[in-house]
Formats: structure tokens, C-alpha cells, sequence
């Protein structure tokens, strides 16, 4: 008899991957696409939902095969915050899905602010009137769009996430729903109500019949076309990327904290049941929301980290991999006064500052190519420094460890450093794909395979640690470098 297994999609910035686990919560089989990104305009950022929608069924289908195994369910993570909005009845997409990176809006959001509408807004769903976040893309949308608005009005559109928009094309256009933790990262819902809210719709002029229902992370929230793996499988668990790799890292307890590093890096803190208010810049957000229990997390989100190193081997041919990184960086004994500040798309939390800009301070003759590959990784561990240092200003005491997964997270001498930063242990888990690995537990959770969140905990496992090293004097010459540096990258000087 064949094995039961769980098959789980992450559909990431850059990539789509399916992959398959055991009942004991282990990975067994990955496939694995990369896809085009499009930039139409200066700080704008475009994904074809149909370059999408192929690798998520191909990365599907070649997982189900090679692992043969007895599907149980089916769970989806996501790049959050990503919008799509489709027509009901033949399910095309009305233009480019706009991704979490665009900065389109950036001028609204503003207009917003200087009417008055950040406390509201802040209050109400825990983030702030930044382009990051989905609202603003989606009314974008419906006033560029010919005919968008008046479609939109008479009911004929649909707005999702990309998990709400996989959710509708893998049950067959049966079903719109998103879960908690996507919406929380709309503008327009209320993580403490736990709905959406009119007043955030008026403000952004959104009509309410364009938005999915609203579920818990791990529910059964459909069944997957027969068409698409020979069977009807239940979908069981739906939750954003960063919000799946805290299930998939484990941090179910209050201060349990992960942080991700993928295109972008995400820190979050888990703080039970109570959705703590940031006065640093952070986020609220929800982190899962199970058995109709919410649990809220503090979170940071800084917009690039491994897409700096990206840029170092596609923008400036520096590197043939991105692990290349490593042994340059090895190469140093010092960083010699080199910084990166990579705010290519502007500056995430803390700052918020969308027209901040990528600079590299610091060069002089001696400088090579080690010194900005180097000041690439380590800006990425400053920026994370600048998170935990809000948080632990926002009164969250007990960041302990520090959980880290993503691509970059395989990067050892990264690792080391970040340590030395947080001056904190950080954990690396055998299984550092922990997003997907989040999304096959909430699905499993939904069929029984597991009673409770708990129970896959035991399944998570620790690679290797890395313990601060570094004395505080030379942590602090180091950070001292970074502020100097992050100052010069600002839009304004800040006061
Ligand atoms: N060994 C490494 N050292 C540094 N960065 C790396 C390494 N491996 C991958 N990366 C970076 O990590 C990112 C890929 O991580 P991944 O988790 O797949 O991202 P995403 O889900 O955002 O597409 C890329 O931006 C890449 O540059
Ligand atoms: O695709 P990732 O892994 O970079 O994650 C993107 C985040 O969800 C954006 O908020």
C-alpha cells in the first residue's frame, strides 16, 4: 500500500515549489521553478499569474509522481501581499498580478497619511500606509484598469493573494477564500475583529464583493479539481510564507522568534494571544489563527536580503552562485569600513522610508569584489540587528534564539554573523525549507494526521547552532559603521 503523504505549495517571489512529506513531517520529494520578473516602470514589479498558475501544476504534478505516495492533502504558502484580481467566470487575471516589492502607490500612501488616516489604519490591522501592502495595489487596479472599477462594482471580479488565487484555480473556480494571516496583510481587515472592515474599504474604495471569506490557517477549504492529480484532495491549510515558516520552525510559544531569508528577510516573534502595538516600527500581524484561536506576532520586514545577493551575480556579474558569497567573505579579516545599505526598493521597517536607495559607502583603491560581497551579507544581519533592537524596544524581553531559514540562511558565514550582531544564539534546522514545510502541517492538522500543532514540533530539528563570538566593542564599531551608512541612504536625513 502506498505511503500517505502530504504535498505542500510554496509560491515564492522568485520561485514555485511543490514538495512531498511523511506523516512524521519529514521532506521527501521537491520540484522546483524559477519564473520571469517583469519591471514595466522605474520601482515597479509585475508577475504573470499564468507563468504562475503553469509551475505551480507542473512542480505539483512532477511531485505526486516521483513520491507516489497516497496524498492525504494539500496545503499552500505564498509570497503575501501580491495581488490578482480575476474574473469570476473565465478566471483570466485583469492585469499582472502587482507584487509586494512595487512601489506604485507610494504617492497615495502618502496622500493618505497627510489626510489623517495612519492611526486608523494602524489600530485597526497592526501595519502602516506603506505601498508594501495590498490595498492600495488593488485600488490601483480597479481605477487603471479599463472597465476594471464598473466590472468590479457589478460583481463579475474576484480580488485574492496569490493564495486565494491558486485556491480558486486548483478547486476549479469553486471557491474564494483566503486564510487569517493573508488577509492580515491586505489594509483592509481587522486582526483584532477578525473581518474585513468597511470604513478601510470606503477609504480605498474597494467594494466589498471583490474580497475572498476569510478562514482559519487549517480547514478544509476546498477540493482540488479531478483533472489536476486524477482525484479530488482536499486543501487543508493555507497561510502567507513568513506566517508558515513560523508553524514550520515551530515557534508556537510566546518569544519564540524565526526570521527568513529569502528575496526579502521577515522576522517574527510570536506573542500569543496578544496583538502587541509597535512604537518602533514594526508590524502587527496575525501569525495563525487555529480552531478559531488567534495567535499574533510582532513582525519586521526588511524588503531585501537575498536579493542583494542576487544582484551581485546577475546585476554585477560579481559571483557565478549566490554561496559564493561565502568564501569571499571568508576572505577578509575586516570589513574595512565597506558598507552596503541595499535599499534597492526603498527601506522597510524600521525606517519606512519607500524613497530611500541602495549605496555603498566606504570604498577606496583597495577595495575588491570580497569587500562589497561581504558588505552585501552583512548588511543583511545589521538590518536584522535593527529589528530585534525594535522589538526589544517594543518590551519583547524574551527573544532568546533566533530560528533562521531561507535560501541564504545555507550560508554559514552569514550565520556566524548575524549571531555576532543579535549578539543571540541562532538555530538552523535540518529542514530549512520550514515554509513549505509549514504549509504540509497546517493541511495535515486539517485531515488528522497530527491532533494538534504541537505534535509536529517533535519533528523539527536542529543542523547547527551559531554562538555569539564577537566582543561588544568591536559589535558596536561595527553597528556604528552601519548607522553612518544607513543615514547617507535615507530620502531625508532623519532627525
Ligand atoms: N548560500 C547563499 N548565500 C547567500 N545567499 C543565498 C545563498 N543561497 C541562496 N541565497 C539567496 O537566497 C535567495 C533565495 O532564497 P529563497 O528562500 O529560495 O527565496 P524566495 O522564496 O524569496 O524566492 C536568493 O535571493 C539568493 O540570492
Ligand atoms: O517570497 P519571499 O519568500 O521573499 O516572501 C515574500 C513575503 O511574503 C513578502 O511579504
Amino acid at each position: 500500500m502506498a505511503k500517505k503523504i502530504l504535498l505542500a505549495i510554496d509560491q515564492g517571489t522568485t520561485s514555485t515549489r511543490s514538495m512531498s512529506f511523511d506523516t512524521a513531517g519529514k521532506p521527501r520529494k521537491v520540484s522546483r521553478q524559477e519564473f520571469a520578473q517583469h519591471y514595466p516602470e522605474h520601482g515597479w514589479v509585475e508577475h504573470d499569474v499564468e507563468d504562475i498558475w503553469k509551475d505551480v501544476k507542473k512542480t505539483l504534478g512532477d511531485v505526486a509522481e516521483e513520491d507516489g505516495g497516497d496524498i492525504q492533502a494539500i496545503g499552500i504558502t505564498n509570497q503575501r501581499e501580491t495581488v490578482v484580481v480575476w474574473d469570476r467566470e473565465t478566471g483570466e487575471a485583469v492585469h499582472n498580478a502587482i507584487v509586494w516589492q512595487d512601489r506604485r502607490t507610494a504617492k497615495f500612501c502618502a496622500e493618505l497619511k497627510a489626510q489623517g488616516y495612519e492611526d486608523e489604519v494602524r489600530a485597526k490591522t497592526g501595519l502602516i500606509l506603506d505601498p508594501y501592502f495590498s490595498g492600495t495595489k488593488l485600488k490601483w487596479i480597479l481605477d487603471n484598469v479599463k472597465g476594471a472599477r464598473k466590472r468590479a462594482d457589478k460583481g463579475e471580479l474576484a480580488f485574492g493573494t496569490i493564495d486565494s488565487f491558486l485556491l480558486w484555480r486548483l478547486t476549479g473556480g469553486k471557491v474564494h477564500a483566503t486564510d487569517a494571516s493573508n488577509a492580515s496583510r491586505t489594509l483592509l481587515y481587522d486582526i483584532h475583529k477578525g473581518q474585513w472592515d468597511a470604513d478601510l474599504c470606503k477609504m480605498l474604495d474597494i467594494p466589498e464583493s471583490l474580497l475572498p471569506e476569510v478562514k482559519d490557517n487549517s480547514t478544509i477549504f476546498g477540493e482540488t479539481d479531478k483533472k489536476l492529480l486524477g482525484r479530488a484532495i482536499p486543501i487543508g491549510g493555507m497561510a502567507g510564507d513568513q506566517q508558515a515558516a513560523v508553524v514550520g520552525q515551530a515557534c508556537f510559544k510566546r518569544g519564540d522568534a524565526k526570521s527568513t531569508y529569502g528575496t526579502g528577510c521577515f522576522v517574527l516573534l510570536n506573542t500569543g494571544d496578544k496583538a502587541l502595538k509597535s512604537d518602533n516600527g514594526l508590524l502587527t500581524t496575525i501569525a495563525y489563527s487555529i480552531g478559531g484561536k488567534t495567535t499574533y506576532a510582532l513582525e519586521g520586514s526588511i524588503f531585501v536580503a537575498g536579493a542583494a545577493v542576487k544582484w551581485l551575480r546577475d546585476g554585477l556579474g560579481l559571483i557565478h552562485r549566490a554561496a559564493d558569497t561565502n568564501d569571499l567573505a571568508n576572505k577578509l579579516d575586516d570589513n574595512h569600513g565597506v558598507y552596503m545599505v541595499p535599499g534597492f526598493v526603498g527601506l522597510g521597517a524600521p525606517h519606512w522610508d519607500p524613497d530611500a536607495r541602495a549605496t555603498i559607502t566606504g570604498l577606496t583603491f583597495d577595495a575588491t569584489g570580497a569587500h562589497i560581497a561581504r558588505a552585501a551579507l552583512e548588511s543583511v544581519a545589521y538590518q536584522t540587528a535593527d529589528l530585534v533592537d525594535a522589538m526589544v524596544a517594543d518590551g519583547a524581553k524574551e527573544t532568546r534564539t533566533i530560528r533562521v531559514d531561507g535560501g541564504m540562511a545555507a550560508n554559514d558565514w552569514f550565520c556566524q554573523f548575524l549571531a555576532d550582531m543579535l549578539d543571540t544564539k541562532v538555530e538552523r534546522p535540518a529542514n530549512i525549507e520550514t515554509t513549505v514545510a509549514g504549509a504540509a502541517y497546517l493541511a495535515g492538522l486539517a485531515v488528522g494526521v497530527w491532533d494538534k500543532l504541537e505534535d509536529v514540533a517533535a519533528s523539527w530539528k536542529e543542523e547547527r547552532a551559531f554562538e555569539p563570538q564577537m566582543k561588544k566593542g568591536k559589535r558596536e564599531d561595527l553597528k556604528k559603521g552601519w548607522l553612518d551608512a544607513l543615514a547617507r541612504s535615507r530620502s531625508k536625513i532623519p532627525a
